[in-house]
């Protein structure tokens, strides 16, 4: 398994060895002693799956303390732009994002930590699974409009179908005002 870091400290792209034979193949998606050994020495306690028609984008999504969630994120089906934003007000990228094509077929990974918003839009229909850190939590939850112009996330998405809920997320600047 190969752990490579970004250009935001504790962001981590993920690549499984995966074993292939004349049956398919096989892979570890997470291994505590490997991810402990990389830096991720969180405890993941809630295992979620959802599907999204193409052209979907949920996001972008944060819990707020006590309830701030590390996610593990990967695909099992199809390929979306995965969409991370460090909100951690003392880092020296707080506002920066990264992003990250995650399909089926590269079974990449991405860990995201607490700290970070989170989003992603499907290119095709996808099945998308993710580990989390803590539980959900709904009275904790916060977000920012995907579509934010300070943020200038490049989704290559023009009508996305967005939820009624995240349609009304605030902005970034609305945000910062109550991060400090
Ligand atoms: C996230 C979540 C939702 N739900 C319920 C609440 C709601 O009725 C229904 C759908 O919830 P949402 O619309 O919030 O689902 P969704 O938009 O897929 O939310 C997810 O988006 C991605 C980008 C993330 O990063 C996740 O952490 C999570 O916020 O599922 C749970 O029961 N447990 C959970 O952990």
């Amino acid at each position: 398994m190969e752990f490579k870091k970004t250009s935001i400290e504790g962001l981590l792209e993920i690549s499984p060895r995966i074993f292939r034979d004349d049956r398919g193949y096989f892979f570890e998606s997470y291994s505590e002693t490997l991810f402990k050994a990389n830096g991720v020495k969180e405890t993941f306690v809630q295992d979620n799956q959802s599907f999204s028609t193409k052209g979907v984008l949920r996001g972008l999504h944060f819990q707020k303390a006590p309830f701030a969630q590390g996610k593990l994120v990967r695909v099992i089906k199809g390929s979306v732009l995965d969409v991370a934003v460090d909100l951690r007000p003392n880092s020296p990228t707080f506002g920066k994002h990264e992003t990250f094509l995650l399909t089926a077929e590269n079974q990449k990974m991405v860990y995201v930590p607490e700290g970070f918003a989170h989003g992603f839009y499907t290119i095709e229909e996808a099945i998308f699974s993710y580990k989390c850190t803590n539980l959900y939590d709904k009275a904790s939850e916060g977000g920012i409009i995907w579509n934010d112009p300070t943020l200038n996330i490049d989704w290559n998405a023009t009508e996305p179908l967005v939820s009624e809920k995240d349609m009304e997320l605030p902005t970034f600047e609305e945000l910062k005002k109550t991060l400090v």
